[in-house]
């Protein structure tokens, strides 16, 4: 708190946001994406989808609740979505320099501070929202200034769009790795999973055989098939969809979340676009299609399936009811299933944690 220094969030359409930094100080650029959720802020940034992207959180004080141990127990987190943060760094508008939570072991700042990443506060979080909001989600750079306001170039960086780079590949998991001892055996590609995925499949008696993003996961046996979350753009996964494409040809269940989805979809003939800005909060309402049954949920995404390309097999199985995207889709035969939004939440809403449930019934 007493040597913060002062930092510059420069956008590329030019937009200059002054600041102070609280985490790591170092130059870092990344994709500038606003998160609307009021907390959670230790599992957004554990999030490996968050990879390559600097994360505004829209809630004005951020903090305050520390942040839970590191530990992990079987090769899971107990508390984190992951072994480390993934995003690039955290805009905030008021940062806390004090917390207090039964489960809080240290500050974000020193987190932050140990795992190298760029923290900032003192920016108008709520003008940068609705700048991101009119123009779309942009490529940003933090950077440090002398006292003169002028730059040295070693304290700045180039921007970089990280959906030109495979970032599934960046935070996949690097070889094989089995958890439990279920009855029934699930192989989990892996493209950047948040663990509570896999303790929601494991509370469930599954045996989970985590496999790496391009895996031949056909050469195994298995009951059923689950893609998880990743970052980046969908369509550096073609090995990924080949894979799933072949597995398609099969009867036994699969099952995707977010990128899950967007990889299922793809598999199955339709195209990804991206969103202007993407759903990243707490409270996206969704509707099962065919329904009036709605839910709140927890969302992290940037890209969308386009409802329109899907193939004459499969139908849209939830929508969101903010802008009508496409928020999940299912096979009209074989058992087939994937979402757009987080059922296993962590943090955001439990409501459709269900979808497991109905996953591990089918295998
Ligand atoms: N959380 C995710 O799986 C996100 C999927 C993809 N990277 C997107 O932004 O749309």
């Amino acid at each position: 708190m007493q040597d913060e220094k002062n930092v510059l969030l420069i956008l590329d359409d030019g937009s200059v946001f002054q600041g102070k930094s609280f985490g790591y100080e170092k130059p870092v650029a990344g994709e500038v994406v606003f998160n609307t959720a009021m907390m959670g802020y230790p599992e957004s940034l554990t999030d490996p989808s968050y990879s390559g992207q600097i994360m505004t959180l829209t809630f004005p004080l951020v903090g305050n609740y520390g942040v839970p141990s590191r530990s992990q127990k079987d090769g899971l987190s107990t508390f984190m979505e992951s072994e480390k943060i993934h995003a690039e760094g955290i805009i905030v508008s008021d940062y806390s320099w004090e917390y207090s939570h039964w489960n809080a072991v240290e500050s974000l700042e020193s987190w932050l501070k140990d795992e190298k990443i760029v923290g900032i506060y003192g920016i108008d979080t709520r003008e940068l929202t609705k700048q991101l909001r009119e123009k779309g989600s942009m490529k940003g750079k933090i950077v440090f200034p002398e006292s003169n306001g002028e730059v040295k170039p070693e304290n700045d960086v180039p921007f970089v769009d990280p959906n030109l780079v495979n970032q599934v590949e960046r935070v996949s998991c690097k070889e094989v790795i089995t958890y439990g001892n279920g009855k029934k055996k699930v192989v989990l590609v892996d493209c950047g999973v948040k663990h509570n995925i896999i303790r929601c499949l494991l509370k469930r008696d599954v045996t989970v055989v985590r496999v790496p993003w391009d895996y031949d996961f056909n050469t195994l046996e298995f009951d059923g098939l689950f893609i998880s979350n990743g970052p980046g753009d969908p369509n550096m996964c073609d090995v990924t969809v080949a894979n799933i494409r072949k597995a398609m040809e099969g009867d036994k269940p699969i099952f995707g979340i977010c990128m899950g989805n967007q990889l299922l979809s793809k598999a199955g003939g339709a195209k990804i676009y991206k969103l202007k800005y993407g759903h990243r909060s707490h409270n996206q309402p969704v509707r099962m299609v065919g329904t009036n049954r709605c839910f709140i949920t927890s969302q992290n995404h940037g890209f969308a399936v386009d409802n329109a390309t899907l193939g004459t097999d499969w139908e849209p199985f939830f929508v969101n009811m903010n802008d009508n995207t496409n928020e999940g889709i299912k096979h009209k035969t074989k058992p087939f299933f994937s979402v757009q939004f987080h059922p296993e939440a962590a943090s955001g809403p439990t409501d459709t944690e269900f979808l497991f449930d109905k996953f591990v019934e089918l295998l």
